[in-house]
């Protein structure tokens, strides 16, 4: 997608074949910045540390990680240790272990000699197929706004609220929950997006802001508790959020907030989607309260904001006493029963058992794995 006009994707294979490209998303909106990662524990450390984020986004990087670890070292045990270490990076999003369980399918009956290649070029695969899958749900999901257009009348802009970034920056390119939305904005369907801000790393109001922006997309960033009381008044005519972990019962695990906003959805009658490439299914877990890591993040995260002051530096200040406690649960549940429907690259489905296995039959046998 673009940034001032330019196209990017958010990672890519370095010039010299053996170093990978990224986006560096903790100086945005701010700054536009690219960081080069040069092996495993650089790829490992830029998903821990969020310069890559976003469930799509956090499987690629572990991906390219692991051909990095391969270059370096293409042995068994490297093999293994590479993939447990990139593996731990971050709990919640399963694109993580998807993407490092098929590199270690295809790179283990491999000769060493033959690793590095191969690694590189399923990585490169793997970025390939996810922009081809975001793009692909997108446009599932734009029929959606454009049927909402059609029921307002065409008498005004589609207002869709969404969580979070769950955009082309979290993602390799296009996005989940806003590639229905670039879609649409594309084919001529006015669409106006209610931005939550997303505290506490403001992942909504930095960066799917900015994106919305490079698009051209109209949009208003609004804090994280007013999606309620927009909903009230009739001012959201469907939401549209990611995933970072589905169960086969269609529950959804997504940045903290989301729940809060599909109970509200739910109230006040706005259909609730959850946008999803099929590599976020966690096909073994069936309750997604129960069965589901939610990551626990750093209480600095709460406790301080970053931002551009008047003169233009970037700053961090407290905003909580000190002395009080903290915590940060990065991602919560949203049951099934709350979701009105699942927008995947081969369709939209009920978010069920039943309506996943509709669209993906061959995934069935993959529950016990
Ligand atoms: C693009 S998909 C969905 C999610 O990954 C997204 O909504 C989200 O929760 C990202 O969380 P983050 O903590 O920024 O990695």
């Amino acid at each position: 997608m673009r940034i001032d006009g330019r196209a990017f994707r958010t990672i890519w294979l370095g010039a010299d074949g053996a170093s990978v490209e990224v986006i560096d998303q903790r100086a945005l909106p701010h700054r536009f910045a690219l960081r080069t990662l040069r092996d495993a524990g650089d790829a490992a450390a830029a998903i821990a540390d969020m310069t890559v984020r976003g469930a799509p986004l956090i499987g690629a990087a572990g991906a390219y990680g692991l051909a990095l670890a391969m270059a370096a070292d293409p042995s068994d045990a490297n093999l293994s240790t590479a993939h447990g270490a990139l593996l731990v990076a971050r709990p919640t999003a399963v694109n993580l272990r998807w993407a490092l369980d098929r590199m270690r399918a295809r790179l283990a009956p491999l000769k060493a000699g033959e690793r590095r290649g191969a690694a590189f070029a399923e990585a490169v695969r793997i970025a390939d197929e996810d922009a081809g899958t975001c793009e692909r749900l997108g446009e599932h999901g734009a029929a959606l706004i454009a049927e909402a257009w059609e029921r307002n009348g065409r008498s005004r802009p589609v207002d869709v609220l969404t969580h979070c970034n769950a955009g082309w920056l979290a993602a390799v390119d296009w996005g989940t929950a806003l590639a229905p939305i670039y879609k649409a904005h594309r084919a001529g369907v006015p669409v106006h997006v209610w931005v939550d801000e997303t505290r506490p790393r403001n992942q909504g109001a930095s960066l799917t802001a900015y994106e919305l922006l490079g698009e051209g997309v109209p949009h208003t960033v609004v804090v994280d508790n007013v999606g309620g009381h927009l909903m009230q008044h009739g001012r959201v005519d469907l939401c549209i959020v990611g995933t970072d972990r589905t169960t086969r019962t269609g529950d959804v695990c997504n940045k903290v907030g989301t729940y809060l906003k599909a109970l509200a959805a739910h109230d006040n009658g706005v259909p609730f989607y959850v946008a999803l490439p099929s590599s976020t299914v966690d096909w073994r877990v069936s309750d997604g309260v129960r069965e589901i890591p939610i990551e626990e993040r750093s209480a600095d995260e709460v406790t301080f904001v970053s931002g551009e002051t008047a003169s233009g530096a970037i700053e961090t200040v407290r905003v909580v006493p000190r002395g009080s406690a903290v915590s940060n649960y990065a991602f919560d549940v949203t049951p099934a029963r709350l979701v009105t429907g699942l927008i995947t690259e081969r369709g939209v489905c009920a978010a069920s058992e039943a309506g996943l296995l509709s669209l993906f039959p061959g995934e069935e046998g993959d529950k016990a794995a």
